[in-house]
C-alpha cells in the first residue's frame, strides 16, 4: 500500500517536474508578479498624484486666502475711512472730500454708500438712487449691536443698485456712541473669484467665499459664478459635493468669512489616469508576450513530452511484446576483420522465445557469435545472405524451409532489417501454417473420394509434361477414360457403391502405371491417364491394356459382385495437339469412339473423330425438326411366344429417315433426343402412333395384339407420362391391355419409391409394363418383387453367347428362374440362332424376340406376315 502510494507521489513529482507541466505553473506566477508590480507601480503613482494635488489644493488656497484677505482689509479700510469722515464731517461732507483726497475706491468696482440712523441712505459713491435699507439684515445687525466689527452680508440687489452685490457694512456712533447709521461697500462678488486660473484650477475647479452662516457669497467653477447656496463649512462633505475630494477651506480673520478652494478630482488626477492607462497596457502587452512564448515553449515542450511518452510506450509494449511474443528476436551487431570485411555477428539480445527456438538459454544466445550458434551459416548461405542485408540496408523478408539442425522450426517467417551496426532479425515459426496451406492445396487440387490429381492439377500437370516433352523432343500420351456401366452400378445399387467402385478403379489404375505416369479423376467416372514417352509412342500401349484389364476385374461392392469395362481414348502430343485444351478434347473424341465401337476397348484419336463430333452435331440441329416435318417412322419387331409359336406382339421402334443421311438407327439419335429433351415429344408421338397402328390392324381384322413401346429415362421421369399414355390410348381407342410399356432398371432403379409409384398408376389403367435389358442393371431382388410389371426382358447381351458362354447361359437361366418364381414371364432379345433359341425353350423361357424368327417390319410388311397361313415360330 505504501509502496503504492510512494510510487504515486514519485510519478506526480517527475509529472510536475516535466516542462509541460511546471512551464504554465512558473508562467502564472510570472503573471502574477508581473501585474503585483504594475498594481504597485499605480497604488504609488496615485499616492503621488494625490500628494501632488494636496500640495497644489494648499498652496492655491494660500495664495487665494492671501488675496481675498487683502481686498477685504482694503474694503474695510475704506469703511473705516469712510467712517472716521462721516465723524469728522457729517455724512453729506465725507464722501465729497475722500473723493477729492482720491481715497475713494473705483466707482466701476465698488459702490460706496452712507445710511442714516433710520436706514436710508443720505450719501453714495457713485451717486445713487436714495433708498431705505432699515429692514436689512446687515443694517438690523448694526443697528443692534454696538460692533466694531466688518459685516458681510449675503449676495443680494435693491432699488439703489439692480446688480447683485455683496454688502460690507459698518456701524456709524454718534458722538454719544449711539447708532448713528451705518456705511457700505457694496462689491460685485465676481471680483472676489477674479484670481481664478485655469492653469491651476482646471475646467472644473472652484474658488469662493462662504459666509459662517453657510451662505455662499461667491463661487466660480470655471466660468461660473454661482452665490447664495447655503453651504456648512464645517461640514467636508459638503464641500466634497461641491468640490470634488480636493477642497479646502480657510476662515478669514476677523470676518465671518470663509476662502474655499477645490479642485476637480478627474483633472488633477488626469496625469495619473494617463499613467495608470500606460502601466496597465505595459501589464498586458508583457502578460500576452508572456502567454505567447510560455505557450509555444509549452507546445513543444508538450509535444515533446508526447512523443517521449509514446516512444517510451512503445519501448515498453515492444519490451512486454518481444518478452511475450510467439516470434524469435535476435538483436545482432556486426563483427568485421583487419580488413573491414564483416565476418560475422554477435548476438547482443535476444528474447525467450528465441532461446527456444535455438534450443539454449537466453544468456548462452547472448554471449554468441551467429556462426557459432549455426555452425554451416558460412556454408549454406545464411551469413551471405546477413551480409547483403547490411549492405543493402533496409529490411528483408522472406519464408524459408529450414535445414537448420539448430533450429527448432520446419517452416520460418524471417524478417531482417538493417540497423546502425548490426541487425534486428525475427523468427516466426510458420510450420503449422504451411501445413495447413500444403492440405489446403492439396484438397484443392486432389479429388476427395479417390485421393488422385483433380482436373485442374490434370491440366497443370499436362502442361508442365507438354513443356517438358517440347523441350526434350519427347510425346505424351493423354488417355481418356470412361467407365462402362457406372451409371448402373450408381443408379441400382446407390452412390455408396458407386463411390466405392470408383475408388477401387482408381486404386487399380494407379497400380498400372510406371514411376512418371500420373492418373487423375477428371469427374464423374472419367479418368485421364498421362503417359510421357521419351522415345517411341508405343511403349505406353501396354500400360493402357493393363489399365483396361484391371478395370475389367469385378469388385465387390456393398456386399455384391460387380463388373464395369472402360472405353479409353487417346491423343498423342504433338501428332494429335499442342496444348493441353486440345489433346484432352481429342482423347475424349478417341472415347467416344471406343464406346462406339461396343465399349471395353483402347482407341487411337483420328481427325474423323472429330468430323463425328460436327456430324452429331449436325443430327441433333435435324432432330429438332425432324418431328414437325415427318421425318420419324416405326417398325415394328414380332414378339413370339416360344412354346406355341404364335405372334403375340409387337415392339415398336422408331426409324429417322433423314433427307439426306437416309434411315438413322435409334442408337444413333435416342441418346441425342434424350440429351436434348427433344425425347419427351418424340416419345409421345412413338406412343400415340404405336397405339393408332395396333388399333388399325385390329381394326383390319386381325388377331389382337401386345403392342410394346419404349419409355427412355426421361420420358418416364416427366410429370405428365400418365396422362399422355391415358391420351394416347383414349385418342386411338385402343384398350389398355393391348399396350405394354418397356422401361429399363436404371430408369427404376434412379427413384425407387417414385418409379413404382408412377408404374403403379399406369398398371392401374390396364396397362402392362416390362423391364428392358434385365440384367445389365443392378436392381435389388427386393424391389423388384414389389415392381407392378409382368414380363422380364433378358438383354440381348447374355442371349448373344447363349450355347458358347457358360457365364451367359448361367444368368440367362438364372433370370428365368428369378422371374418364375416372381411369376412373371421372360421374354429374350436378340434370338439369332436356332442354338439360341433351343437353350431358351430347353430352359423355360417364355417368348423370344429376334431375327430368327423376324427383322423389325414396317406395318404393311407387319401385316402381310400377321395375314400368312401360318404365322409360327419352327
Ligand atoms: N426410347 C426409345 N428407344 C427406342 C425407340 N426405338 C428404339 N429404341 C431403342 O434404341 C435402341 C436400338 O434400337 P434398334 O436399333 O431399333 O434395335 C432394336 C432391334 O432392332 C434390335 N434387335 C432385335 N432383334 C435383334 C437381333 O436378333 N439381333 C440384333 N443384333 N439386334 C436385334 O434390338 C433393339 C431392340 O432392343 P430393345 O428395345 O432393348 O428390345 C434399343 O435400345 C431400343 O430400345 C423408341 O421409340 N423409343
Amino acid at each position: 500500500m505504501n509502496a503504492t502510494k510512494e510510487s504515486l507521489r514519485a510519478r506526480w513529482l517527475r509529472r510536475g517536474l516535466d516542462t509541460h507541466v511546471s512551464l504554465p505553473l512558473f508562467a502564472l506566477l510570472l503573471l502574477v508578479a508581473i501585474w503585483l508590480v504594475t498594481f504597485h507601480e499605480i497604488d504609488a503613482e496615485r499616492l503621488h498624484a494625490q500628494e501632488a494635488a494636496n500640495d497644489s489644493l494648499h498652496e492655491i488656497l494660500g495664495t487665494y486666502e492671501a488675496q481675498v484677505a487683502r481686498s477685504i482689509d482694503g474694503i474695510d479700510q475704506t469703511l473705516r475711512m469712510v467712517k472716521y469722515a462721516v465723524e469728522r464731517k457729517g455724512a453729506l461732507g465725507a464722501l465729497p472730500e475722500l473723493g477729492r483726497e482720491g481715497l475713494l475706491p473705483p466707482g466701476v468696482l465698488f459702490v460706496v454708500s452712507i445710511v442714516d440712523r433710520n436706514g436710508v441712505t443720505v450719501a453714495s459713491n457713485p451717486r445713487a438712487l436714495s433708498i431705505s435699507v432699515a429692514d436689512q439684515a446687515y443694517f438690523k445687525f448694526h443697528q443692534q449691536r454696538d460692533s466694531g466689527a466688518t459685516f458681510v452680508s449675503p449676495v443680494l440687489r435693491d432699488a439703489a443698485n439692480s446688480e447683485w452685490h455683496l454688502h460690507f457694512t459698518r456701524r456709524l456712533d454718534d458722538d454719544s456712541g449711539n447708532f448713528a447709521g451705518i456705511v457700505i461697500v457694496e462689491a460685485d462678488p465676481a471680483y472676489f473669484t477674479s484670481s481664478y486660473e485655469r492653469s491651476r484650477l482646471g475646467e472644473h475647479g472652484m474658488l469662493g467665499l462662504v459666509g459662517s452662516d453657510g451662505v455662499v457669497r461667491a463661487l466660480r467653477t470655471g466660468d461660473q459664478m454661482s452665490f447664495g447656496q447655503r453651504l456648512d463649512p464645517d461640514n467636508d462633505q459638503a464641500l466634497q459635493q461641491l468640490g470634488g475630494t480636493y477642497s479646502g477651506l480657510r476662515e478669514l480673520h476677523g470676518l465671518a468669512l470663509n476662502v474655499m478652494v477645490a479642485l476637480d478630482e478627474n483633472e488633477v488626477m488626469a496625469g495619473f489616469a494617463r499613467q495608470r492607462r500606460e502601466k496597465l497596457w505595459e501589464g498586458v502587452i508583457v502578460s500576452a508576450a508572456l502567454v505567447f512564448v510560455a505557450g509555444l515553449v509549452w507546445a513543444w515542450s508538450w509535444q515533446g513530452a508526447r512523443t517521449r511518452a509514446r516512444m517510451r510506450r512503445a519501448q515498453e509494449t515492444y519490451a512486454a511484446a518481444s518478452a511475450a511474443s510467439l516470434d524469435a528476436f535476435f538483436v545482432m551487431r556486426e563483427m568485421r576483420d583487419a580488413h573491414g570485411d564483416i565476418v560475422d555477428f554477435r548476438i547482443v539480445d535476444a528474447n525467450i522465445r528465441a532461446a527456444q527456438m535455438m534450443g539454449c538459454s537466453k544468456q548462452h544466445l547472448c554471449s554468441t557469435t551467429f556462426c557459432t550458434l549455426i555452425p554451416d551459416a558460412r556454408d549454406n548461405g545464411m551469413l551471405a545472405h546477413l551480409i547483403e542485408v547490411m549492405q543493402t540496408g533496409g529490411m528483408h523478408e522472406q519464408e524459408w524451409q529450414s535445414t537448420v539442425p539448430q533450429l527448432r522450426a520446419r517452416w520460418l517467417h524471417q524478417q531482417v532489417v538493417a540497423v546502425s551496426g548490426g541487425l534486428v532479425a525475427s523468427l516466426r515459426d510458420i510450420s503449422e501454417r504451411k501445413l495447413a496451406e500444403e492440405r489446403m492445396l492439396h484438397l484443392a487440387h486432389h479429388d476427395t473420394l479417390t485421393g488422385l490429381p483433380n482436373r485442374s492439377l490434370i491440366a497443370d500437370r499436362l502442361e508442365m509434361t507438354i513443356a517438358q516433352a517440347q523441350r526434350n523432343g519427347g510425346a505424351v500420351l493423354v488417355a481418356f477414360i470412361d467407365l462402362d456401366g457406372f451409371k448402373l452400378v450408381n443408379d441400382g445399387l446407390g452412390h455408396n457403391a458407386g463411390d466405392e467402385l470408383l475408388k477401387v478403379v482408381a486404386d487399380r489404375m494407379s497400380g498400372c502405371l510406371r514411376a512418371s505416369d500420373t492418373v487423375g479423376r477428371f469427374g464423374g467416372d472419367e479418368f485421364v491417364l498421362l503417359l510421357p514417352e521419351p522415345g517411341e509412342v508405343v511403349d505406353a500401349a501396354p500400360v493402357l491394356e493393363r489399365v483396361r484389364e484391371a478395370v475389367l476385374q469385378s469388385i465387390s461392392v456393398c456386399g455384391q459382385e460387380v463388373q464395369v469395362s472402360c472405353s479409353i481414348g487417346v491423343a498423342v502430343y504433338p501428332d494429335d495437339g499442342r496444348d493441353a485444351e486440345t489433346l484432352l478434347m481429342n482423347a475424349d473424341a478417341a472415347m467416344y469412339r471406343a464406346k462406339d465401337m461396343g465399349k471395353n476397348n483402347c482407341q487411337f484419336y483420328t481427325r474423323e473423330m472429330n468430323a463425328t463430333i460436327e456430324e452429331k452435331l449436325v443430327l441433333l440441329e435435324g432432330l429438332r425438326s425432324a418431328l414437325d416435318e415427318g421425318q420419324f417412322r416405326l417398325v415394328y419387331q414380332p414378339k413370339v411366344d416360344l412354346h406355341t409359336g404364335r405372334v403375340f406382339g409387337v415392339e415398336a421402334l422408331v426409324r429417322w429417315e433423314h433427307p439426306e443421311q437416309g434411315v438413322i438407327g435409334p442408337d444413333r439419335f435416342i441418346p441425342l433426343a434424350e440429351e436434348s429433351g427433344i425425347i419427351v415429344a418424340l416419345g409421345e408421338w412413338v406412343l400415340r402412333t404405336a397405339c393408332a397402328q395396333n388399333r388399325a390392324w385390329q381394326d383390319q381384322g386381325f388377331a389382337p395384339l401386345r403392342i410394346s413401346v419404349n419409355v427412355s429415362p426421361r420420358q418416364f421421369e416427366e410429370q405428365l407420362l400418365v396422362q399422355r399414355v391415358q391420351r394416347a390410348l383414349a385418342d386411338s381407342g385402343l384398350a389398355a391391355q393391348w399396350l405394354e410399356l418397356e422401361v429399363t432398371e436404371g430408369v427404376i432403379m434412379r427413384d425407387l419409391q417414385q418409379a413404382v409409384a408412377k408404374m403403379a398408376q399406369v398398371r392401374a389403367m390396364g396397362v402392362s409394363l416390362s423391364i428392358d435389358d434385365f440384367g445389365t442393371g443392378y436392381s435389388s431382388l427386393s424391389a423388384l418383387k414389389s415392381f407392378p410389371i409382368s414380363t422380364l426382358k433378358i438383354d440381348k447381351s447374355f442371349v448373344r453367347d447363349l450355347g458358347r458362354s457358360m457365364g451367359d447361359e448361367a444368368i440367362a437361366s438364372s433370370i428365368i428362374g428369378l422371374a418364375h418364381r416372381l411369376k412373371l414371364r421372360v421374354i429374350a432379345e436378340g434370338v439369332e440362332t436356332e442354338q439360341q433359341r433351343s437353350f431358351l425353350r430347353e430352359n423355360g423361357c417364355d417368348e423370344m424376340q429376334g431375327y430368327l424368327f423376324s427383322r423389325p417390319l414396317p406395318p404393311e410388311q407387319l401385316a402381310q406376315l400377321l395375314a400368312a397361313p401360318a404365322v409360327k415360330a419352327a
